[in-house]
C-alpha cells in the first residue's frame, strides 16, 4: 500500500471518507491532496457505481476527480477504496452552517451558478445525479465548487428496474414529482432538487413544510400529486424567484434544463443588480407571503438522508451493472400516481424500520 489512512472527514450512508497520507516510499512525485471513500466490499455497488459513472464523465471542473481505486484489507475486513481529489473547504452543507444558518442571495447564485454547470456537463454526457443536495456540493480553498457523490448516479432512460419500485433514490425531500409518481430519475431530477438546495441555502430550511413525525404518504402525496409547489422565500429578489419558479415545474418536460438556467437573468444579475430590485420590490405594495409562514422543516427528512430499503444492500452487482441489465424488463406496476404513493408509503400504519441512516418500508 503506497499511502496510509488519515483522519476520518466525512461519514456517509454508503462509506466512510478519509484522508489519504502518502507513504513517501510510493511515490516518486508528491500527489495531489487526496480523499478515499471506503466500504466493505461486499457492499460496495454503489462505490463502484460511482468509480465507473466519474471514469465515463471525465473531467469538468465542476465535479469531482477520482484517481481510480482498490482494495485493501484491513482487520480482516475487504475494503473498496475509491480516490478522489480532496475538497478541503467540506460541504456547502457544513458552509451554509458556518455561515448562521443561510447564505447571502449573492453566494447562493454563486454556488447555483457553479452546481448548473457541473449539470450542464453530466446532462450533456446523458447521466442523472439523482442525489443533488448541500452534503454533496463540495468546496475548496480556491474558490472551486464541485458536485460529488455519484452514487446514485444513473443513465438517463434507463430503468431502475425492479429493485427501485419500492424505493426512493436519494434524499425524499429533494425528490422530483415524476420520481414519485412514475419511478422515472432523469436528468430533470437534478433540477428540481437544484431548486430545493438554493431554497435551503437561502433560508436554511428545507423546501417543503415537513415536520418530525408528518406522514411520509401525505408529503409524496404533496409532492406528487397535488398542484402544491415548495413555498419560494419572499425575500428573495424577482430573478431567484423566477428561477424558482422554473426549477419548480411538475412536468419534467416542462422544467427548464441546466443550459437554460445558466441563461436566466438570476445566474447573469450582478449584486448591485439584485440590490437595486430588492429596494424596488420593498417599495412596491403587494402584500408579502413570508416564508416563516411555514412551520421549520428539519434539515434531513427522519433525520435520515436516505430513505431505501434494505433490498438494495443484498446485491452483489454494481447499480449500474445492475440497472443495464434490468432495462428489457420494463415494468409494469404503476397504475395511477396515488397506487405507486401507496406502495412507497403504504397508509395502513407503515413500519419505518430504521437501521443506521437507511429506513425500509415493509
Ligand atoms: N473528496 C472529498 N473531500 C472532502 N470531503 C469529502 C469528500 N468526499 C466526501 N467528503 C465528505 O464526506 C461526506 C460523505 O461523503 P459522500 O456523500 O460522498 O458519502 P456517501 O456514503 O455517498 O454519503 P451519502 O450517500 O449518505 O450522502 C460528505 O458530505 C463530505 O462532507
Amino acid at each position: 500500500m503506497q499511502w496510509i489512512r488519515g483522519q476520518t472527514i466525512g461519514c456517509g450512508s454508503f462509506s466512510t471518507v478519509n484522508l489519504v497520507v502518502p507513504n513517501k516510499k510510493g511515490f516518486s512525485q508528491c500527489p495531489p491532496p487526496m480523499a478515499v471513500k471506503s466500504c466493505e466490499n461486499i457492499n460496495s455497488d454503489s462505490l463502484k457505481n460511482e468509480k465507473e459513472v466519474l471514469d465515463q464523465l471525465g473531467f469538468c471542473p465542476q465535479i469531482i476527480r477520482c484517481f481510480g481505486d482498490e482494495y485493501t484489507v484491513e482487520n480482516d475486513e475487504k475494503l473498496y477504496n475509491l480516490f478522489l481529489e480532496y475538497a478541503n473547504k467540506g460541504s456547502l452543507a457544513d458552509q451554509v452552517k458556518k455561515s448562521g444558518g443561510n447564505l447571502v442571495e449573492s453566494d447562493v447564485r454563486r454556488y447555483a451558478r457553479s452546481i448548473l454547470e457541473g449539470l450542464r456537463f453530466l446532462h450533456a454526457k446523458g447521466f442523472a445525479h439523482c442525489d443533488i443536495k448541500l452534503q454533496n456540493i463540495l468546496l475548496f480553498g480556491n474558490g472551486d465548487v464541485k458536485i460529488a457523490d455519484f452514487g446514485l448516479a444513473k443513465r438517463n432512460g434507463k430503468e431502475g428496474g425492479e429493485r427501485w419500485r419500492l424505493e426512493i433514490r436519494g434524499t425524499p425531500l429533494n425528490i422530483a414529482p415524476e420520481s414519485v409518481n412514475e419511478n422515472e430519475y432523469d436528468s430533470p431530477v437534478d433540477i428540481w432538487a437544484l431548486g430545493c438546495a438554493v431554497v435551503e441555502m437561502f433560508t436554511g430550511k428545507s423546501a417543503w413544510n415537513f415536520k418530525p413525525g408528518t406522514n411520509v404518504a401525505a408529503l409524496l402525496i404533496k409532492i406528487g400529486v397535488r398542484d402544491e409547489l415548495p413555498a419560494i422565500p419572499a425575500e428573495l429578489s424577482e430573478q431567484g424567484k423566477d428561477f424558482l419558479r422554473k426549477c419548480f415545474v411538475k412536468d419534467p418536460k416542462n422544467r427548464w434544463t441546466a443550459e437554460m438556467l445558466l441563461d436566466h437573468p438570476f445566474m447573469a444579475g450582478d449584486d448591485e443588480t439584485i440590490a437595486m430590485n430588492r429596494c424596488e420590490e420593498e417599495a412596491s405594495t403587494s402584500p408579502k407571503c413570508s416564508f416563516e409562514e411555514f412551520s421549520v422543516s428539519p434539515r434531513l427528512p427522519f433525520d435520515f438522508p436516505y430513505w431505501v430499503s434494505t433490498q438494495s444492500t443484498a446485491s452483489s452487482q454494481s447499480n449500474f451493472q445492475q440497472n443495464s441489465s434490468l432495462v428489457s424488463s420494463s415494468p409494469s406496476y404503476v397504475s395511477s400516481p396515488l397506487d405507486r404513493i401507496r406502495q412507497l408509503a403504504c397508509d395502513q400504519a407503515p413500519n419505518w424500520s430504521v437501521c443506521g441512516s437507511w429506513i425500509t418500508l415493509r
